[in-house]
């Protein structure tokens, strides 16, 4: 995958921008790990905002009016290095969203439906011991979770129901690996009770956007069900659909048409 580099003022706003004080507003960064999942997004933002038109900033980047919108590659690790480096090099963040398709935990999120994370969670991200899985919080270095706005999550999930979608804000968990049976499924959930979806970007994405003090949120768009690997069931089809009308949506609860 291409590099993301660095997005500049210039880059971003032409020539009229040069520095960061001169900006009237705030941008958003959305954060996708392929390219489909950026392209379903910009698809959606363009119907909501039919006077903007997609720029390309550079490489894996678009930007649409105030959001810029981001190819980062899959897993936290390059979520957190393409998102680190598109703050570092872009302008003034609102709020950095990591957003993408994701697994949904039966009974909780169907596929097709979308989830807003009310906390992002690093659901592997510890130690086993004898009695079980131990988070870095138990062990006593860092946070597995990163907090969001509840009520701003609550709100998107809203604003997606009346848009048509089936949406729920509950807790999402970052995984490394795609989990693949019922006992993982089922020992995830014992984790972290509530969890609606699971996907491999949110936690790098909120952890580069918090060091920087940045506001983080993450939506999922369920393409399969979390458990026992079924490839074919998948319907990643589906759920770019669900992203492209959540890009329809944003604009409006996070003002920025
Ligand atoms: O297992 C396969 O054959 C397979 C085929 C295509 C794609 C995959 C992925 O693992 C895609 C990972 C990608 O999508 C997100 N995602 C979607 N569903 C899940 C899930 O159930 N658990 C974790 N991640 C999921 C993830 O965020 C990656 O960006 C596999």
């Amino acid at each position: 995958m291409k590099p993301v580099g660095r997005v500049s003022l210039e880059t971003v706003e032409g020539c009229l921008v040069k520095s960061k004080k001169d900006l009237p507003f705030q941008y958003i960064l959305i954060i996708t790990a392929i390219e489909a999942e950026r392209d379903a997004i910009v698809r959606g933002l363009l119907k909501a905002l039919p006077n903007e038109v997609c720029g390309e900033v550079e490489g894996p980047l678009r930007r649409v009016g105030r959001c810029i919108v981001v190819a980062g590659g899959v897993g936290p690790a390059s979520a957190a290095a393409s998102t680190a480096l598109a703050i570092a090099g872009g302008p003034s963040l609102r709020y950095v969203i990591s957003a993408g398709i994701g697994g949904g935990f039966p009974g909780a999120a169907p596929i097709g439906s979308v989830v807003v994370a009310s906390e992002i969670v690093a659901a592997d991200l510890g130690a086993e011991t004898a009695q079980g899985f131990a988070s870095v919080d138990e062990l006593g270095f860092g946070s597995w979770r990163v907090p969001v706005d509840r009520a701003r999550a609550e709100e998107l999930a809203a604003a997606l129901r009346a848009g048509g979608l089936e949406a729920t804000a509950a807790p999402v968990l970052t995984l490394s690996t795609v989990t693949g049976s019922a006992e993982t499924a089922a020992e995830l959930l014992r984790r972290v009770p509530g969890a609606a979806a699971e996907a491999m970007e949110g936690y790098g994405v909120a952890t580069a956007a918090s060091m920087q003090g940045i506001e983080a949120m993450e939506i999922r768009a369920i393409s399969n069900a979390v458990g026992p690997r079924d490839r074919d069931a998948w319907r990643i089809g589906d759920a770019l659909a669900a992203l492209e009308r959540t890009g329809m949506i944003l604009p409006e609860v996070l003002d920025i048409r």
